[in-house]
C-alpha cells in the first residue's frame, strides 16, 4: 500500500509581495525551515497572495479540504494596519483554536523586539491539519517557530495526521511516551 504523501502548505499574505513590489522572502523562509526540522520526506504546497480575507481563506480551504496538507504556515497580516486580516480568516476557516502557540510565540518575540506585541496571530486546526500564522517579517519565523515547533508534532499526531519526525540537532520534537513510535 502507498503510504500518503506528506504536505506542508506554506501561505505568504503580503500586498506587496504579491504585486511584485519586492521579493517574497517569506515563503522561501518557511520552507528552509522545515526542511532543517523534518526527517520526512515531504512535499511543499506554496502559495503569494494579497491581503484579502476572502482569498486568504479560499486558499487555507484549498490547502486542506483539496491539497490535504497536515501543516499550514501563513507569513504575514498579522498586524494592526487596515489590511491585516490573517488572523481573522484563520479563525473562520478552523475548527478549534489553540491559544499557546500564540501566546508562546508572542511572549518568545517580545525578547526579540518590543513590537511583537502588536502582532494578532493565532494558530488552529482544521480537520487533520494544524494552521499556523506567522508575522510577515522574514526573521520572525525562525524566531516563533523554534518557540512552539516541539509541540507540532505531537498535535499533528491528535488530529490523525502523519507521524512528523525532527532533526533533534535543529529542532527537538516532544512527545509524551506513550505516543512515541518505536524505532525500526
Ligand atoms: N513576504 C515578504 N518577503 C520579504 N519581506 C517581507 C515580506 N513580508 C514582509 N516583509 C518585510 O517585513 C516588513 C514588515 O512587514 P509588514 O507588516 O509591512 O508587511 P505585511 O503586512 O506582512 O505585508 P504587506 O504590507 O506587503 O501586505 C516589511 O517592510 C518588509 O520589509
Ligand atoms: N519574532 C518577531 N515577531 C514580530 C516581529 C518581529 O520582527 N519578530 N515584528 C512585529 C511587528 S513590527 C508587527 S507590525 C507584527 C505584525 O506583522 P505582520 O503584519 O507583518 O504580520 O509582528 C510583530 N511580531
Amino acid at each position: 500500500m502507498d503510504k500518503k504523501q506528506i504536505k506542508i502548505g506554506f501561505v505568504t499574505v503580503s500586498d506587496r509581495a504579491s504585486r511584485g513590489d519586492y521579493e517574497d522572502l517569506g515563503g522561501p523562509a518557511m520552507q528552509e525551515w522545515i526542511s532543517n526540522a523534518l526527517t520526512n520526506d515531504w512535499q511543499p504546497v506554496a502559495r503569494l497572495i494579497a491581503d484579502e480575507q476572502d482569498l486568504i481563506e479560499s486558499t487555507l480551504i484549498e490547502l486542506v479540504d483539496q491539497e490535504e496538507c497536515c501543516l499550514i504556515l501563513t507569513t504575514g497580516g498579522t498586524g494592526p494596519a487596515k489590511r491585516d486580516v490573517t488572523p481573522e480568516a484563520t479563525e473562520k476557516v478552523c475548527d478549534k483554536i489553540l491559544d499557546g502557540f500564540a501566546e508562546q510565540m508572542r511572549a518568545v518575540s517580545l525578547q526579540y523586539v518590543p513590537t511583537a506585541i502588536l502582532s494578532r496571530q493565532i494558530a488552529g486546526t482544521r480537520g487533520s491539519c494544524l494552521i499556523i500564522n506567522l508575522p510577515g517579517k522574514p526573521s520572525a519565523i525562525g524566531e516563533c517557530l523554534e518557540a512552539v515547533f516541539p509541540a507540532v508534532p505531537y498535535c499533528v499526531d491528535l488530529i490523525e495526521g502523519p507521524y512528523l519526525e525532527t532533526d533533534d540537532s535543529f529542532i527537538k520534537a516532544f512527545r509524551p511516551k506513550h505516543a512515541k513510535k518505536p524505532q525500526a
